[in-house]
C-alpha cells in the first residue's frame, strides 16, 4: 500500500528570547537580543500508509503538536522534507487542506452561534463539496450515530460530547484522505468516549481514511490504534505495532491486591497509606528490582513487576507475610503502563 504521509529527517527549531527580569531587564532586552534555540522536533522520519490509524503519543511538550502543525502546513520545518498526499504542506496550504480534516479536542471549528447544519453548509462551500456527496454524507452520519438530531441544534447549546461528535463529522464531511485528531475524547464521559471511538473506527474502516491520533488517553489507543509512534524531547522513541511493544514487556505483570472491602489494610487507614507502606516494603526487600512499581486504582493496590528481575511468588509471599490479602488478580501489562515505562526510559 502507498504511503500517504512521508516524513524525511524533519527538524523544527524555535528561537525564543532569553528574557531578563525586571524593568531594567526589559529595557536591556530592547537593545541586546539574547536568543536560545529549542529543537521541538529533532530529525524525525516516518511513513504512514493509506488507511492506517496511528497513535502519535508522547508526554507534554514532546513535540506532537509541532509535528502535526508541520503535516497540516501551519508550520514550515527548519530542515527536512515532508509530503502529504504527494504535496509539501506549507507550500500548498490550500490544496493540502482539501485533503485533510483536523479536530482539536478543545477548540471547535463549528460556528458557536449557529446550528451545526449551518456550519456544515459553510464547510460545503469552503471545500466545494458537490450536492450529492454532501447529502450522502449527512445521511451516512445520521445512520452511524443518529446525528440528524444534532444538525439543527445551536453549537452553543450542545454538550461537549455532542459538539465533539459534530466536529468529527465536520472533519470527515469533504471525504479527506487524512484526518488529524488531537485529544478527541478529552473531558468526555465513558459512554460518549465509547461512541466517539466507535465512530472513528467505522469511518476509518469504511472510508479507508488515514487517522493520526494524538492522545494522552490510553483507552483511545487500545480501542483504535494498531501502530503507535512515541516521541519525547523531539525524538522518536518507538514506531511499531502496539502488540510488538507489549511483547517487549512480556515478562511484566501487574498483581492487584485488595486488603479489605475499603481497600486499605487497616480499618482506620486510607488506601493511599497502604499503597505507600507496600511501596516502602517492596523497595526495601527488592532493592535491585528497578522496574518494580506500586500504584493504586480505587480499592486495588497494583504492583507492576518484571519476572526476569523478581519472581511473582516472592512478591506475593513478602506481602502475605505482613498483610491479610482478601482478593488478588493477575493482569498482563496494560498499554498505559507500557507507555509510562517508555517515557521513563524503559526501552534503553
Ligand atoms: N511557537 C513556539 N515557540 C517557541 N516554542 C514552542 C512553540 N511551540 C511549541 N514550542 C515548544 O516546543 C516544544 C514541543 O511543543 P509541542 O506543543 O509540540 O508539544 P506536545 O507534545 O504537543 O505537548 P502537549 O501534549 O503538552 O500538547 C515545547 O517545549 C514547547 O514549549
Amino acid at each position: 500500500m502507498d504511503s500517504i504521509i512521508k516524513i524525511d529527517h524533519i527538524t523544527k527549531e524555535f528561537k525564543t528570547l532569553n528574557r531578563r527580569v525586571g524593568l531594567k531587564g526589559s529595557f536591556l532586552d530592547l537593545f541586546s537580543r539574547d536568543y536560545k534555540v529549542l529543537k521541538a522536533v529533532n530529525d524525525i522520519s516516518m511513513e504512514i500508509k493509506q488507511g492506517e490509524i496511528v497513535g502519535y503519543l508522547g508526554p507534554n511538550g514532546a513535540g506532537k503538536s509541532t509535528t502535526i502543525k508541520m503535516m497540516t502546513g501551519v508550520l514550515e520545518p527548519t530542515c527536512g522534507e515532508i509530503l502529504v498526499n504527494g504535496r509539501v504542506p506549507y507550500k500548498n496550504r490550500a490544496k493540502n487542506s482539501e485533503n485533510i480534516g483536523v479536530v482539536f479536542g478543545q477548540r471547535s471549528q463549528l460556528w458557536w452561534a449557529l446550528p451545526a447544519i449551518e456550519s456544515f453548509r459553510i464547510l460545503k462551500e469552503i471545500y466545494r463539496i458537490d450536492d450529492k456527496t454532501y447529502k450522502d454524507n449527512l445521511e451516512y452520519f445520521d445512520a452511524l450515530v443518529g446525528a440528524s438530531d444534532l444538525y439543527y441544534k445551536t453549537v452553543r447549546q450542545m454538550s461537549l460530547g455532542q459538539r465533539t461528535l459534530c466536529d468529527i463529522l465536520a472533519s470527515f464531511l469533504h471525504n479527506p484522505s487524512v484526518v488529524f485528531l488531537d485529544e478527541p475524547t478529552i473531558g468526555l464521559d465513558v459512554s460518549m468516549k465509547g461512541k466517539i471511538r466507535e465512530l472513528i473506527k467505522v469511518l476509518n474502516h469504511e472510508r479507508g481514511t488515514t487517522v493520526i491520533l494524538t492522545t494522552h488517553d490510553m483507552g483511545d489507543v487500545d480501542a483504535l490504534c494498531n501502530r503507535i509512534v512515541i516521541i519525547d524531547k523531539g525524538t522518536i522513541l518507538y514506531d511499531n505495532h502496539i502488540e510488538n511493544l507489549r511483547k517487549y514487556f512480556g515478562a511484566y505483570r501487574t498483581i492487584r491486591f485488595m486488603f479489605n472491602k475499603h481497600g486499605a489494610s487497616k480499618e482506620n487507614e486510607t488506601v493511599e497509606n497502604t499503597m505507600m507502606e507496600i511501596d516502602t516494603l517492596l523497595k526495601e526487600e527488592f532493592s535491585g528490582a528497578k522496574s518494580l512499581s506500586v500504584g493504586m486504582d480505587e480499592k486495588w493496590i497494583d504492583v507492576l513487576l518484571n519476572e526476569d528481575e523478581v519472581p511473582m511468588m516472592k512478591i506475593i509471599n513478602c506481602i502475605q507475610e505482613r498483610k491479610k490479602i482478601v482478593d488478588m488478580t493477575l493482569q498482563e501489562i496494560s498499554t498505559e503502563s507500557v507507555i509510562k515505562k517508555i517515557y521513563e526510559g524503559g526501552l534503553e
